[in-house]
């Protein structure tokens, strides 16, 4: 048996259940992965100049065994997430470190600690088999699958399962990633593929949208209301594409950043209207490596007054971290909240602590999105309310190149892989849905 006849059974409109079920599985398949001995191949480059394609590779590797609770899923698409490209450059530490942390949890964890870290933490695809203890997924079924992997052996994480202590973000602290294909998760990843969506348009929302859902709108993280200004950084990239349609989707003002006219049009065709471009306008909040200047803050400030009507920010969608935290702060207004989910340019933050503690401002940390919170941000898309932002697709063998691309910023939205689907444009149910939303679904294409 081999990955062929899987797909072969994916294609038939005839397949069963039943025939998924009695398919035999193959003992080996395709995955993207880094290797164990070659976390060092950087050492002394600058962030830059540390190249994915250089450590991404495609490997035959063997299927792992089959757990409780647990799904085989045949991946038909995936998705390159910034989190592939923090693995595939070792930063800011090597992800063979958490998988032999969660090696160490239990006789199945063990599985994980492998020579090899097969990436990845989107996927659309078909489920192949279930562990025992599923019963709400069968062979056959057309799945996505979120990122959060959770044991909920503590009380700590049950009404938050993202505060469980064993909280892993699959495919990057857990091993048998997306970019493969075949995938293993906990059959609570699962969630139902939405129907009027093609493999890789299905395979992009899922890790950013859910973070964007809890950091932007779940009382978890800024708990955004209608009229708020939303200062949302990297407005048309990956996070920041389904934050501006949040904000616009939920009666708030997002004041998009970006850093080319070509991605102010794309924040203005999904009905954003103040755009600021960063590059233009050439903000400069750093007098050197030390220093930050805050009169390039106040300038910051002025424009978003100018864009607002006099009005400052009452949510900022922090990500960048360092080069811009310091203005982030400082232009939130008394009482607004500064919510943060990483830290790309660098996690040693500084900000004018007066800025915050006088104008009793609020920061929140946010990570990902709980089983529920994943589960509505999911739902969100398949109701055609938000839509993905696919930019371009790649082969599985040219995923190194797509993680090159997300790492120098050359992509917009979302970048897509395409795995065991041979070809863009396959696995959509609902004709008449795809329809009513097809522009919005194209709009990141090919821009
Ligand atoms: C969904 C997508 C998401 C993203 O894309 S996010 C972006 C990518 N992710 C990242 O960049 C994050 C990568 N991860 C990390 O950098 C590290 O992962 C952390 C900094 C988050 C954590 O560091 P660590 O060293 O792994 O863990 P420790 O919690 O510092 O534990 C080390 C030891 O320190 C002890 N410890 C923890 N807290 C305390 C405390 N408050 N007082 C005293 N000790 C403490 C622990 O127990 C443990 O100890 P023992 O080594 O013996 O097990
Ligand atoms: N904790 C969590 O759960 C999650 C964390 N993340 C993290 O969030 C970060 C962003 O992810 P994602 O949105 O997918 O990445 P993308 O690269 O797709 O988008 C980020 C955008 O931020 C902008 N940006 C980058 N650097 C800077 C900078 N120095 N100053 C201002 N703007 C900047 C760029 O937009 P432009 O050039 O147009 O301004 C870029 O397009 C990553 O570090 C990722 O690991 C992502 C998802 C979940």
């Amino acid at each position: 048996m081999t990955v062929k006849d899987i797909l072969a059974a994916i294609q038939s409109p005839d397949s069963t259940s039943e025939d998924f079920a009695a398919l035999p599985l193959p003992e080996s398949y395709r995955a993207i992965t880094v290797h164990k001995d070659e976390t060092e191949m950087f050492a002394g480059l600058a962030t830059r100049d540390k190249d994915p394609r250089k450590s991404i590779h495609l490997d035959d590797v063997p299927l792992p065994e089959l757990g409780p609770g647990e799904a085989l899923v045949a991946v038909m698409a995936s998705s390159v997430n910034y989190n592939s490209v923090w693995t595939s450059i070792f930063e800011p530490l090597s992800t063979f470190g958490f998988l032999e942390r969660y090696g160490r949890t239990s006789e199945l964890a063990k599985r994980h600690d492998l020579p090899y870290h097969i990436i990845g933490s989107d996927l659309a695809g078909v489920v192949l088999r279930t562990g025992p203890g599923v019963n709400s997924w069968k062979p056959g079924d057309e799945v996505v699958a979120h990122c959060l992997s959770v044991e909920l052996e503590s009380s700590d994480g049950h009404n938050d399962t993202m505060l469980d202590p064993e909280q892993r973000i699959w495919g990057f602290e857990t091993n048998f990633g997306g970019l493969a294909e075949i995938a293993l998760v906990k059959s609570n990843q699962l969630m139902p593929k939405p129907d009027h969506l093609s493999w890789e348009e299905a395979a992009a929302p899922g890790l950013v949208n859910s973070t964007a859902y809890r950091q932007l709108v779940s009382r978890n993280g800024a708990g955004m209301k209608q009229g708020d200004n939303v200062l949302i950084w990297g407005a048309s990239g990956g996070l920041g594409s389904y934050a501006t349609q949040f904000a616009l989707a939920g009666g708030a003002n997002p004041i998009c950043v970006v850093s080319s006219d070509q991605k102010a049009e794309i924040c203005r065709s999904m009905g954003a209207e103040a755009i600021i471009d960063r590059n233009a306008e050439g903000y400069k909040f750093w007098k050197d490596e030390n220093t930050q200047d805050p009169k390039e803050w106040k300038r910051f400030g002025k424009r978003i007054r100018e864009l607002t009507g006099g009005e400052d920010i009452d949510i900022v969608f922090e990500h960048p971290g360092r080069e811009t935290f310091g203005a982030s702060v400082y232009v939130t207004r008394k009482g607004g909240t500064i919510t943060t989910c990483a830290s790309t340019s660098g996690y040693m933050h500084q900000y004018d602590n007066r800025y915050l503690w006088m104008s009793l401002k609020r920061i929140i940390g946010s990570h990902f999105a709980n089983y529920r919170e994943a589960w509505e941000a999911n739902r969100l898309i398949a109701k055609g309310k938000i839509h993905p932002t696919l930019s371009k697709v790649y082969s599985l063998e040219d995923t190194g190149q797509a993680a090159y691309d997300v790492h120098r910023n050359l992509h917009q939205g979302k970048v897509g892989v395409l795995c065991m689907a041979p070809e863009e444009g396959l696995g959509v149910r609902d004709h008449e849905k795809r329809a009513k939303h097809i522009d919005a679904i194209n709009r990141f294409r090919n821009v």
